[in-house]
């Protein structure tokens, strides 16, 4: 038995696999970083898995080693927060594919000795969600109280719920989509072809001499971060504003700070992210289709669930819009699945579920003491 008390733990598991891919490769080892938060209760009833999004890591509610800023949901992980190590196991694990400690295209291969670079075998989300089960084994945590993710992370709550129907007695789903749209999959190739066009990617072989293509993953990145957001809250944010104290350059300097900003997203993403991740973990999410996996029908998805869902949409949201949650809501109807579902008010586009939200917390709080 796990009697972790101390909030947010840093850890790494090699687990012996072999994990067979989607894709049809054997991984093994499997490498997997991750933070657990409070402790498994003797019944083994309390266990919650945080999934992160796209760019997201372990640090869920911890500070970040990389950035040395706090996780990305201590507005909803933490003490006294809906999801509480007090109360619950939280466990978080960088996804397979991730840059901050699982198994990815930055990491060594064990038959070569060196990094994987696009040697690595492609992934999907289910492929994530299996290597998260082989932690939750390694852990020894048979049955999820819940299961809780935002946009890619939703996508592996839902994966979770149709692969392992009776590991998971809730699922929470925030801002996501149970499959790719042309227009999702569209935003993620321009990111990618600006990574495979910067001469410094070098067919992904660019770890030896530490110098990475930088500048296309920064321009896949200010790119993305334009889905994350909504024209009204880059209106109010920046408006047509200029620099403070500048005058247009009539030239291509950042003269408006929206442009500032996006550049500063792009600099700074850089930093804490490998650019061969960053085209694996889009590949899988272009690739996540859950209709697709089940027949065709996505209800065929949720036959064998033995889980209640919680959806929640943001009405500023386009890139999974509440059409999409929507969709997901009617599919669990027709499966016959426990839902209750949402959207919410926010200025904030997609992003909104990594800001301040007191309605989500509510919902969120509410919905898991009603399964306590
Ligand atoms: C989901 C997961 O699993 S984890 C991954 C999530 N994390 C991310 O996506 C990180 C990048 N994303 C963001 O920053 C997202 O917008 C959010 C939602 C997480 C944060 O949103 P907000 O708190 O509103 O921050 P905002 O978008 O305004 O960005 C603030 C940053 O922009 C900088 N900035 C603001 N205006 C300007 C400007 N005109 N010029 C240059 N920089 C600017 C700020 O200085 C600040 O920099 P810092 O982050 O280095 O301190
Ligand atoms: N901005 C978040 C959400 C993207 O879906 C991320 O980068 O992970």
């Amino acid at each position: 038995m796990l009697d972790d008390t101390r909030f947010g733990l840093d850890r790494h598991a090699t687990l012996p696999g072999p994990l067979r891919l989607d894709g049809g490769a054997l991984l093994s080892p499997i490498d997997i970083g991750y933070e657990t938060y409070g402790t498994l209760a003797p019944d083994g009833g309390n266990a919650i898995l945080v999934c992160h999004a796209l760019t997201g890591d372990q640090h869920v509610a911890s500070i970040s080693p990389v950035t040395g800023k706090p996780g990305w949901w201590t507005r909803l992980v933490g003490p006294g927060k809906p999801i509480d190590p007090a109360r619950h196991f939280i466990i978080c694990a960088n996804v397979l594919g991730g840059c901050t400690g699982s198994s990815g295209p930055a990491t060594v291969n064990p038959a070569t000795g060196k990094p994987w670079g696009m040697s690595f075998p492609v992934i999907t989300i289910r492929d994530m969600v299996r290597a998260q089960a082989m932690l939750l084994d390694h852990l020894g945590v048979e049955t999820l109280a819940a299961v809780i993710g935002g946009s890619m992370g939703g996508m592996q709550a839902l994966s979770w719920s149709a692969t392992f129907p009776d590991r998971v007695r809730a699922a929470v789903v925030i801002a996501s989509a149970a499959r790719h749209t042309a227009q999702n999959i569209a935003f993620h190739e321009v990111g990618r072809q600006a990574v495979m066009a910067d001469p410094k990617w070098r067919g992904g072989d660019y770890y030896a001499d530490g110098d990475p293509p930088a500048a296309g993953l920064a321009v896949a990145r200010m790119a993305a971060h334009i889905t994350y957001l909504s024209e009204a809250g880059l209106t109010e944010k920046f408006g047509r504003r200029l620099q403070t104290g500048s005058a247009k350059s009539f030239g291509f300097d950042a003269d408006f700070q929206v442009e500032s900003y996006l550049r500063h997203q792009g600099i700074s993403f850089v930093d804490r992210f490998d650019a061969n991740s960053y085209l694996y973990i889009t590949r899988a999410t272009d690739y996540f289709d859950l209709a697709e996996e089940h027949g065709g029908h996505l209800a065929n998805a949720f036959r064998e669930s033995k889980a209640r869902f919680c959806l929640i949409s943001f009405d500023t949201d386009w890139l999974y819009p509440t059409s999409e949650s929507r969709a997901i809501v009617h599919a669990l109807n027709a499966a016959g699945a426990p839902v209750s579902f949402v959207e919410l008010n926010s200025p904030f586009g997609h992003d909104a579920f990594l800001l301040d939200s007191p309605g989500m917390n509510r919902v969120i709080d509410g919905f898991l003491r009603a399964g306590a």
